[in-house]
């Protein structure tokens, strides 16, 4: 299944190598997205300047999860990964938390884009790695 994610409010928490990761394939997709992280990097800072996702430079609070669509828990932090995991949950918020599989209500795929195709890639969550070398052959059949 595709969700069209334009209109939907998509929440990461964290701004560090996963979460950038995640970020640069989500903004292919939607135009709200907000990254909320004490420590931002330049690159995010200037998609900031870009108009293309909103940054709330600090810690997050549960409330920050309540209006949105789609989540990424992506902060090192087990404890609040899972705390943002049992937040979505009772809102019933899909919720993506990369410390965790068993936290997924659904993985993040690996993505191969060209023009209007676009492919996801998933290994169900069992080998991270061989999602990573289809992704590349797939980019380089495209
Ligand atoms: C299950 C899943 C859940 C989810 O988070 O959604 C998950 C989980 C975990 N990954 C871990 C580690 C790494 N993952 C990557 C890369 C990718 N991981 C991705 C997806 C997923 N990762 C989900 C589905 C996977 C599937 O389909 O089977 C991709 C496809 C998409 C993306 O993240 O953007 C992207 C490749 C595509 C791309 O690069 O374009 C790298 C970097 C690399 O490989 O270069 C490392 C660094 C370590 C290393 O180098 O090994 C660990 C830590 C434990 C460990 O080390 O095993 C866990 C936790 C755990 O397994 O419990
Ligand atoms: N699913 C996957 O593909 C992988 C998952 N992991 C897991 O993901 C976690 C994150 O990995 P990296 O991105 O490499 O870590 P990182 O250290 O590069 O980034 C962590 C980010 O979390 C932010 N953060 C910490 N506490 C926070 C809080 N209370 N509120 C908001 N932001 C907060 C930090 O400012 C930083 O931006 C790891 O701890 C590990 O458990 C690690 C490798 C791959």
């Amino acid at each position: 299944m595709f969700i069209d994610l334009t209109e939907k409010k998509v929440v990461v928490a964290g701004a560090g190598t996963i979460a950038k990761r995640r970020i640069r394939s989500l903004l292919n997709f939607t135009n709200h997205l907000t990254v909320i992280a004490p420590e931002v990097n330049k690159e995010l800072k200037s998609l900031e300047a870009e108009g293309l996702l909103t940054i709330l430079k600090r810690k997050c609070e549960m409330e920050d999860f309540y209006s949105a669509d789609l989540v990424i828990a992506a902060t090192n932090d087990a404890q609040i990964n899972n705390a943002i995991y049992d937040t979505c949950r009772k809102q019933g918020i899909l919720v993506n938390v990369c410390s965790d599989k068993q936290k997924c209500d659904f993985y993040f795929p690996g993505i191969a884009m060209k023009d209007q195709v676009v492919v996801g890639i998933t290994a169900s969550g069992k080998d991270h790695k061989r999602a990573k070398a289809l992704v590349e052959q797939i980019r380089s059949i495209l």
